[in-house]
C-alpha cells in the first residue's frame, strides 16, 4: 500500500481536527463543549480498545480518570511544579500502576464478573478520594488552581489560555492518543486483543497467554483515562471531585455505545452527540429536569436503531454508496473442496513442524491417565503411547471418554492423577497454551473460530504463536512486518484448500469449509504432535471423502492422533488404532483389519451381539 493511503485515516482526522473549531461552532457547540468532545473522545479511545477490541466491559474507569486527574492536579496546585506536560504524564504513569494493579485482581474473573469488580472498585476509589485521601484530593471541594496547559521551551514558556490555543493543545493529545492506537490495533497485539474479543478459549489454546494481553491493554485503557482526567482539570481550572463518580465510567460507557464500539472514532462521535443534546436540552430548550429523561429516551432510541453506534452507521452509508459491500470472495460453490487429486502447493510444503527432542521412539506417553468428574470417572487408568510419525485413531462408544482423553493430553483440562510425558518432558502440571508452545494441539469437534475475523486473521492469530511466543508486548510493530508470518498463513492456507477463502470473513464460509480452517488452525501452530477431534463431524458424504484426501495429504511426515466416529474413513487413514469404552482402554493400538474382527470392540458398539458386523 503506497504510504499517502496508508495514513488515509491518519490525514482525514488531522484535517477534521484543524476544521472542527471553525466549523463546529455554526452547529451551536460551544469551545468548552468542542475541548469536552475531545477529552471523552480520548479516555474513549483507550475504552475502545478495552471493551471495543477486547470484550473486557469496564465501569471503572473514573478509578484511573480522577487518579491521574488528581495527581497532575496536586502537582501543579500544591508543590512547585509547574510543567503542565510532565503533570500530565506523571499522572498518566500513576493511573497506568493503579491499572496495572486493579487489573491484577479484575482480570481473574471473566464476563459479568469482571464487570462487577470494576463497579466495585470505582466505588471503593471514590471513597478513598472523600475520605482517608480529601487532604490531597480537597475531598469534596476538589483541587482549584490549576493552571492552563503550558509548553516550557527553556528559553520560552507557551501558555494555551485562549479557546482556540487550548482547542489546539487538546486535539494534539487527541491526535497522539488516535495514532497511538491505530498502531496498536494494526499490530500483532492488536490482533490478539480482537482474538480474545471473539473467543478466548481458543486463543489461549493457540498458544497465547490471554491474561497478560488483557493486563497489558487494562493498563493502556487506564493510562488514556489517567491522561484525559489531567486534561480535564487544565481544561476547568479546577479538578472536579465527581472525576471519581461512578457517573464518569457510565458516561464513557454510553458514549461509546452510541458512537460504535471497536472503532476507535466511536467514543468521539458518542460525545459529540451525547454532550452537544445535553447542552442543547438544558441551555437552548431549557427543559428543566426533565433533560435527562428525555436524553435517555434519545440513547435507547439510538442504540436500539444503531445497532453498530453512528461509527457503524456512517460506514453502512458509505458502502451502499458505492453500491454495496464489495466482496472479496468468490462465491461459495467456487471455492475448491480438497480432492485427493489436488497436488500440495509449494506454499504448502513450507508448512513448519516444531523441531522435537528425538526423531524416533515415542513422542508421547500417558501414564495412569485418569479424570473425575464428581463421582463420574470419564477416564479410567489410561496408558497409552504414540511414536514419532505414527497416525493413531481412537474410536469409542458416545460418552466413551474420548473428547476428555484429548482435552488432558493437550493441558486443556488437569487430570485428577497420572502422568503425560511429551516429547520426553512432563506436561501433566503444565496450562494449555505452554502445551501449544510446545508442538501439541488440537483440533475441536465443534469448530472453534474467531467468526468476526478473515480466513487471513484466523491463520495469523495461530501463527502468532508459533513465530513470537506466549506474550510479546510488541505494540507499534506492524502486522505485516513480523517475519515468516505470511508464508506460513498462506502455506497452512493452501495446505486446507483456503488460499481463494483468505479475505473472506469467517462467518460467510460453508460449513466444510469452516471445518477445514479447525484443522488449519491447529496446522498453523507448527505442532509435531497434532490431534484431530472428530474431523469429520457433520460432513455430507461427498465433504467426507474430500476431507479424508486432505487429511492423507496434511498426514503426510507428521505424526498425528485422530478421533472420529466414522470408521470407514478413519481406517482408511490411520496405521492403529486404539479403542475407549467406558473411560477405559478397550483395545490398544491394533490395526484396522484386527479391530474389525474383534469380539470385544463388537460387543462394545453393539451391546453383547456375538456376531462378526462391518463397523461403520
Ligand atoms: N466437564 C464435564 N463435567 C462433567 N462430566 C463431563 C464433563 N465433560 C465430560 N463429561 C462426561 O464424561 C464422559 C465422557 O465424555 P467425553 O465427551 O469425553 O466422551 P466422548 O467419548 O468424547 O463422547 P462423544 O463421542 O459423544 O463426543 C461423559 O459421560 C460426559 O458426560
Amino acid at each position: 500500500m503506497s504510504r499517502p493511503r496508508r495514513f488515509l485515516v491518519e490525514i482525514l482526522t488531522a484535517v477534521a481536527l484543524i476544521a472542527a473549531p471553525f466549523v463546529l461552532p455554526h452547529l451551536g457547540f460551544s469551545p468548552t463543549t468542542i475541548n469536552r468532545i475531545l477529552i471523552w473522545g480520548l479516555v474513549g479511545i483507550g475504552f475502545d480498545l478495552l471493551f471495543g477490541y477486547t470484550g473486557l466491559l469496564s465501569f471503572g474507569q473514573s478509578a484511573f480518570f480522577g487518579s491521574g486527574g488528581m495527581f497532575a492536579a496536586y502537582l501543579l496546585t500544591q508543590t512547585s511544579f509547574t510543567n503542565t506536560i510532565v503533570a500530565l504524564i506523571l499522572g498518566t504513569i500513576v493511573a497506568g500502576v493503579i491499572g496495572y494493579l486493579v487489573g491484577l485482581v479484575a482480570l481473574r474473573r471473566t464476563g459479568i464478573y469482571f464487570a462487577m469488580i470494576t463497579v466495585a472498585i470505582a466505588e471503593v476509589f471514590f471513597f478513598v478520594e472523600f475520605n482517608p485521601l480529601s487532604a490531597y484530593t480537597g475531598g469534596e471541594n476538589g483541587l482549584p488552581g490549576v493552571p492552563p496547559p503550558n509548553l516550557s521551551l527553556g528559553f520560552t514558556s507557551i501558555e494555551f489560555t485562549s479557546n482556540l490555543s487550548m482547542y489546539a493543545f487538546f486535539a494534539f493529545w487527541y491526535f497522539v492518543g488516535l495514532v497511538i492506537a491505530l498502531r496498536i490495533v494494526r499490530s500483532p497485539v492488536g490482533l490478539m486483543l480482537r482474538a480474545i474479543r471473539d473467543n478466548p478459549l481458543r486463543a489461549q489454546a493457540l498458544g497465547h497467554n490471554i491474561h497478560s494481553y488483557k493486563l497489558l491493554v487494562f493498563v493502556i485503557a487506564s493510562m488514556y483515562a489517567g491522561f484525559g482526567g489531567g486534561l480535564l482539570g487544565l481544561m476547568q481550572g479546577f479538578m472536579p471531585p465527581d472525576a471519581f463518580m461512578f457517573d464518569t465510567s457510565g458516561q464513557i460507557v454510553i458514549m461509546t455505545a452510541i458512537g460504535g464500539a471497536g472503532t476507535l472514532f466511536g467514543p468521539l462521535l458518542g460525545a459529540a452527540v451525547w454532550l452537544y443534546l445535553s447542552d442543547f436540552f438544558q441551555t437552548i430548550l431549557n427543559l428543566g429536569a426533565t433533560w435527562k429523561l428525555i436524553l435517555g429516551i434519545v440513547f435507547v432510541l439510538l442504540v436500539v436503531f444503531l445497532r453498530r453506534g453512528l461509527a457503524g452507521a456512517i460506514v453502512d452509508l458509505y458502502d451502499r454508496a458505492r453500491g454495496g459491500k464489495k466482496t472479496v470472495a468468490p462465491p461459495i460453490a467456487a471455492a475448491p473442496a480438497a480432492t485427493a487429486s489436488m497436488p500440495i502447493t509449494k506454499s504448502a510444503m513450507s508448512v513448519k513442524h516444531k523441531a522435537t527432542a528425538s526423531k524416533t521412539g515415542p513422542i508421547l506417553q500417558a501414564s495412569g491417565l485418569t479424570k473425575r468428574y464428581g463421582g463420574l470417572v470419564a477416564n479410567s487408568e489410561i496408558d497409552f503411547m504414540v511414536k514419532h510419525g505414527e497416525i493413531r485413531g481412537i474410536i469409542g462408544p458416545n460418552g466413551a471418554g474420548k473428547t476428555t482423553f484429548f482435552k488432558m493430553l493437550t493441558c486443556e483440562i488437569v487430570p485428577t492423577s497420572g502422568k503425560i510425558v511429551f516429547d520426553g518432558r512432563d506436561i501433566t502440571d503444565l496450562g494449555v497454551a505452554d502445551a501449544c508452545q510446545l508442538g501439541l494441539t488440537k483440533s475441536y469437534q465443534i469448530n472453534q473460530l474467531f467468526e468476526r475475523l478473515t480466513v487471513r486473521q484466523n491463520l495469523q492469530i495461530a501463527a502468532l504463536g508459533e513465530t513470537r511466543g506466549k506474550f510479546r508486548p510488541d505494540l507499534f510493530k506492524s502486522l505485516s512486518k513480523v517475519s515468516g508470518l505470511d508464508a506460513q498463513v498462506e502455506g497452512t492456507a493452501a495446505l486446507v484448500h483456503l488460499t481463494e477463502r483468505l479475505d473472506t470473513p469467517v462467518s460467510e464460509l460453508a460449513y466444510g469449509e469452516k471445518r477445514r480452517l479447525e484443522i488449519g488452525l491447529a496446522l498453523a501452530t507448527s505442532p509435531s504432535l497434532l490431534l484431530l477431534d472428530e474431523p469429520l463431524a457433520g460432513m455430507s458424504t461427498q465433504e467426507r471423502v474430500d476431507t479424508v484426501a486432505l487429511l492423507k495429504s496434511i498426514a503426510q511426515g507428521r505424526t498425528m492422533i485422530v478421533i472420529d466416529h466414522d470408521m470407514d474413513s478413519l481406517f482408511e487413514l490411520v496405521e492403529k488404532v486404539t479403542v475407549l469404552q467406558e473411560g477405559r482402554i478397550l483395545v490398544e493400538a491394533a490395526t484396522p483389519d484386527e479391530i474389525k474382527t474383534n469380539a470385544a470392540v463388537q460387543e462394545a458398539y453393539l451391546g453383547g451381539v456375538h456376531e462378526e458386523v462391518v463397523l461403520v
